[in-house]
């Protein structure tokens, strides 16, 4: 196997000796060793390393964390050495992402272990990004070959990127050239495979302006030549002025950007203009992301320029596009998993881009969320999808079992041990297994889980034979992994290896446009199950459930839609128990022992805001940050509570 070229940066010399000699003897290759960034920067362009490992005080002003940033732009991985223990430090540190994290002082042993893993996640990264562009490479071609319309083509090619750069919104457009000439067309997403799309003619008719008025709002866009990513605070800044990407995010919701230029030659530019709803959706991975895109999209915008009624060919002006939704053409691979909303839909994208592939994925969330759910979804999409998919609840077991649960026994192997025993492993072998809880795994049986994982062989209790296994690993946990590391509880070494592709399952009460579709659909099922005849769930208590918590989330929900179905003499849910959450409430609301809906509550709260602020919504001084909500929040809140700016309702 070649060598591995490593980087050391570190500023004290005897350190920096030893993890060399350590690295040395380990068969790597040492390329070189720097103690500030600058001569690190120095030696990354010489010597090209594979992998770096930095200290974070380093000579000179710049830390380990100011070169981390420049390695990922560089694609190249790294791994802190540090001491440093300072909360806020280790914070900025993680941020970056590195592959891994040893803590000084450290054993020869800790930082083997740290580049191994490292390597295993660095090459699972590259395989996944060449496996991302063959398919989007063969996508392509398909798109450009097919007798679908020119605006289809762009929407399926937005729709194929979507797994890699997520979108709710997408602009599509030519750079403006002049005040008359204009071209946009826009995709709204609105479920997992269903796009609303708008091309200029709506554009004038939503907006209520002329075409040469959109064409001016457009030249106040920046024209980037270059990816450009703005969070939340940067698209604010972004939208002061009044522009066509000001007009969408009001409209829609949307909290971040990030604009893809695509250069076509006699510097005609073409972009892709994606947003998101949610306040980070964009980081310095998409700007790698999108340099390695831009060969692909330049060379299929240069075949949309070819086919037929090419509006980037013919005269932009004469070009008006039909109002059309996407058609599914297929069945959903997500039907049985309800809901729409925007963060649930990026789940289902994570979901798409992993299960192909056999890296092991990590999925994070509350009790209730639907990890289990989205675990055998992983799976039945996968190529395994024929072979077992195996499910142990790592909390479920007395810790005396674990092991002999996970990895089989041999008859005899200890007391009560009477028949030889097959362990999980065994069992999910060719294909998944599920390790619901992973959180709770003792320590023992976390080294044991380690073996494993590197090692691809089992040996039951008792046994004496090694056993090889092929099994994809799904784990699951609500538990703050990094935490239970930070508490000593979780082995740093097992946390990188099964953190490699994280799926964060968003809690119910941050997706309450779910709520609906989900009490129906769980009203189904009871109904069918209890022979009961309900037709539905009354519009007042979907509004109470929306303004309910959720602490047990969509395991709460469905038990309180079955409770509520044995309950019911009517053929229609008109009451509901919930929780309530009016003591919150009672502290912002000063009226006598008066009852109140949740929305009455919200429409007091913000009416006292805006009339302390008299009125005034954005900047300093504005309801909005009283409320610490971003403005367009608290303007679409607003629209659906009835309050008008001047306050009144
Ligand atoms: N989007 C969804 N649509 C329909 N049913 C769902 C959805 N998500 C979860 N459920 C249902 O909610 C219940 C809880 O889901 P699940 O067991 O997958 O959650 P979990 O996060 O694994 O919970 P725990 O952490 O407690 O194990 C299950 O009955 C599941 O079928």
């Amino acid at each position: 196997m070649k060598k591995k070229k490593i980087l050391i940066v570190e500023n004290e010399f005897i350190i920096a000796d030893v993890l060399a000699n350590i690295l040395k003897t380990a068969a790597y290759e040492v390329c070189g060793i720097a103690d500030s960034v600058k001569e690190a920067l120095e030696m990354v362009a010489e010597f090209r390393p594979e992998f770096v490992l930095l200290d974070i005080y380093l000579k000179g002003k710049l830390t380990g964390i100011d070169l981390a940033h420049q390695l990922t732009e560089m694609n190249i991985p790294f791994i802190y050495i540090s001491a440093n223990s300072n909360q806020k430090i280790l914070e900025a540190a993680k941020v970056t992402n590195p592959y891994g994290f040893v803590i000084k002082p450290f054993r020869e042993k800790d930082v083997l272990i740290a580049l191994d893993i490292a390597v295993y996640r660095h090459e699972n990264h590259l395989e996944t990004g060449t496996r991302q562009n063959a398919v989007l490479q063969k996508k392509a071609a398909e798109i450009l070959s097919s007798s679908i319309t020119w605006e289809s083509k762009i929407l399926e090619i937005s729709k194929a990127l979507q797994p890699y750069i997520p979108f709710e919104f997408l602009s599509f457009g030519t750079k403006q050239e002049d005040e008359v000439s204009f071209y946009e067309l826009c995709f709204s997403r609105i479920g997992f495979d269903e796009y609303q799309s708008m091309g200029c003619a709506e554009l004038m008719v939503v907006t209520n302006r002329k075409r040469h008025e959109l064409a001016a709002l457009k030249s106040n866009d920046p024209n980037n030549q270059m990816a450009t990513w703005y969070d939340e605070k940067e698209l604010e800044a972004l939208l002061e002025k009044p522009s066509l990407k000001k007009i969408y995010a009001e409209r829609y919701d949307l909290k971040s950007h990030l604009s893809f230029p695509i250069p076509l030659g006699n510097d005609k530019w073409c972009y892709f203009n994606f947003y998101s709803r949610r306040p980070d959706a964009y980081q310095a991975d998409h700007l790698i992301l999108c340099n390695r895109l831009q060969p692909l999209l330049i060379t299929f915008m240069e075949g949309m320029l070819q086919a037929p009624n090419s509006p980037l060919a013919t005269e932009v002006q004469n070009y008006t596009v039909k109002h059309h939704k996407a058609s599914i053409e297929q069945p959903s691979p997500f039907s049985g998993i309800i809901g729409n909303s925007h963060l649930l839909l990026t789940v289902f994208d994570h979901v798409i881009q992993v299960s192909k592939s056999d890296s092991s994925v990590l999925i994070l969330g509350e009790s209730g969320t639907g990890k289990e759910k989205i675990a055998e979804r992983i799976h039945s999409l996968s190529l395994r999808k024929e072979k077992p998919f195996v499910r142990i609840n790592c909390a479920a077991l007395p810790t005396s079992l674990i092991d002999s649960e996970l990895f089989g026994h041999e008859k005899g192997a200890f007391t009560g041990a009477h028949e030889r025993k097959i362990g999980r492993f065994e069992q999910a072998h060719s294909g998944t297994i599920f390790l619901d809880e992973i959180g709770e795994l003792p320590l023992e049986s976390q080294s044991k889980l380690l073996r494993v994982l590197q090692e691809k062989e089992i040996e039951r209790i008792g046994g004496r034979v090694t056993i090889k296994t092929d099994v994809r690993i799904i784990a699951a946990t609500n538990r703050d992994l990094d935490k239970e590391v930070a508490e000593g509880r979780f082995r740093l070494d097992l946390f990188y290896r099964i953190n490699v592709f994280p799926i964060l399952m968003p809690p119910l009460r941050e997706r309450k446009e779910d709520i609906a579709d989900l009490a129906i659909h769980f009203l189904n099922i009871y109904t069918r199950k209890i022979g009961k005849n309900i037709r539905g769930i009354s519009p007042q208590v979907l509004q109470n459930m929306k303004q309910y918590h959720w602490p047990g989330n969509i395991r709460e929900l469905e038990n309180l839609i079955e409770r509520n179905v044995l309950l019911t003499r009517e053929d229609m849910i008109n009451n509901m128990v919930l929780p309530t959450q009016l003591e919150q409430y009672a502290s912002v609301i000063p009226t006598e022992a008066t009852v109140i809906t949740m929305s009455e509550g919200e429409r007091a709260h913000i009416l006292a805001a805006l009339k302390k602020c008299n009125g005034k919504i954005w900047g300093q001084g504005g309801a909005a940050s009283l409320l610490n909500l971003p403005p367009t929040t608290l303007n679409s809140k607003m629209k659906k509570l009835g309050i008008r700016k001047d306050f009144g309702s």
